[in-house]
């Protein structure tokens, strides 16, 4: 199997595309909250994203035990890297001749976990150098440099031939950038038949407008949070048909709940707990065929 040809090395920094996308790179530069370093350091897996699942109390054992804290996150990230697994069986068939691209790729947990199961090349973009090296770091430590590469890049004009991908994904990272011209850039480099998976946290049209709690998400993040009306428009109109539309909201709850008793809050959880309990705030994947 060949390796990843390294036509632009990997420490290539271009200039952001938007002022916007400078203050993003910096933003996720910066960012070092032990929710996520502390949950990563459990098994080497590093997400930027929310789990998904039932809590396992057996595991988390007695509040008052001196190994509570530890067991706690532990737990979280095994619903972390749970989400990723939903987002991975949503993929289609896999090969191992296959080529995998993530959009917007954080620390490369979710990178790592797909070539595990597959054995193909995944290749990432993300704004943040520090991200990029981050994961390459850990792709080398692996042992698996030669099939998961992270670049410094806009998902927007991402560095794929045309057809090039059999899938590619949006794992919480597509409230950065206009919704057409993502899809449109998916629907580039995605061969006919390939899929397209986002997960993704988006606000209700039924609800009506933004709640309040969507704008403090918004204003936390940087990010512009999307309607799931846009989501669908912007597929259909990018030859992407959606093929699955799960409602995650239910099965993410239990991570928030369990999350906002930890030691590691950051301020965020009672935004996310009560969007998603008015019913103004949704944690959707979506799956599409390239058609
Ligand atoms: C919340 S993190 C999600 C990371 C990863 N998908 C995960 O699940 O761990 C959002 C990511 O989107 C990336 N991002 C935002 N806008 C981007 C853009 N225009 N091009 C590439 N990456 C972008 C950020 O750099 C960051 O890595
Ligand atoms: C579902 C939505 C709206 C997500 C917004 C994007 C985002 C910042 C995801 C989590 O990143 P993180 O893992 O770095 O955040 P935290 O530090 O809160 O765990
Ligand atoms: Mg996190």
């Amino acid at each position: 199997m060949s390796s990843i040809e390294l036509t632009t090395p990997a420490t290539f920094i271009p200039a952001p595309a938007t002022p916007y996308q400078g203050d993003i790179a910096r933003y996720w530069n910066e960012e070092a909250r032990p929710v996520n370093l502390r949950l990563g350091d459990v098994d080497g897996l590093y997400h930027h994203h929310y789990g998904i699942g039932d809590i396992d109390h057996d595991a988390l054992g007695d509040p008052a035990d001196s190994a509570y804290e530890k067991k706690l996150i532990a737990e979280l990230h095994r619903l972390e890297s749970a989400q990723t697994d939903v987002l991975l069986d949503n993929l289609g068939t896999i090969g191992r001749d296959d080529l995998l691209v993530d959009a917007g790729c954080g620390r490369g947990g979710s990178m790592v976990m797909a070539h595990q199961r597959f054995g193909c090349k995944v290749e990432g973009v993300t704004l943040s150098a520090k991200q990029a090296d981050f994961g390459n770091n850990r792709a080398a430590e692996l042992g698996i440099a030669d099939f998961v590469r992270s670049r410094v890049c806009n998902m927007l004009d991402m560095p794929f031939e045309t057809g090039q991908a059999a899938a590619s994904w949006n794992n919480e990272s597509s409230m950065y950038v206009d919704l057409h011209d993502l899809m449109a850039e998916h629907s580039r480099i995605l061969a006919v038949g390939g899929r397209y998976v986002t997960i993704t946290g988006c606000w209700n049209p039924r609800y009506g407008q933004p709640s309040k709690w969507v704008s403090q998400i918004n204003a936390h993040f940087e990010c512009n949070i999307h309607s799931r009306r846009e989501y669908m428009r912007a597929m259909a109109d990018n030859r992407l048909v959606p093929q699955a539309v799960i409602d995650l909201t239910p099965a993410t709850l239990p991570y928030w709940e369990l999350r906002a008793t930890s030691s590691l809050v950051t301020g965020i959880e009672e935004a996310f707990i009560n969007s998603y309990r008015d019913g103004s705030f949704q944690y959707v994947l979506i799956a599409a065929d390239r058609v």
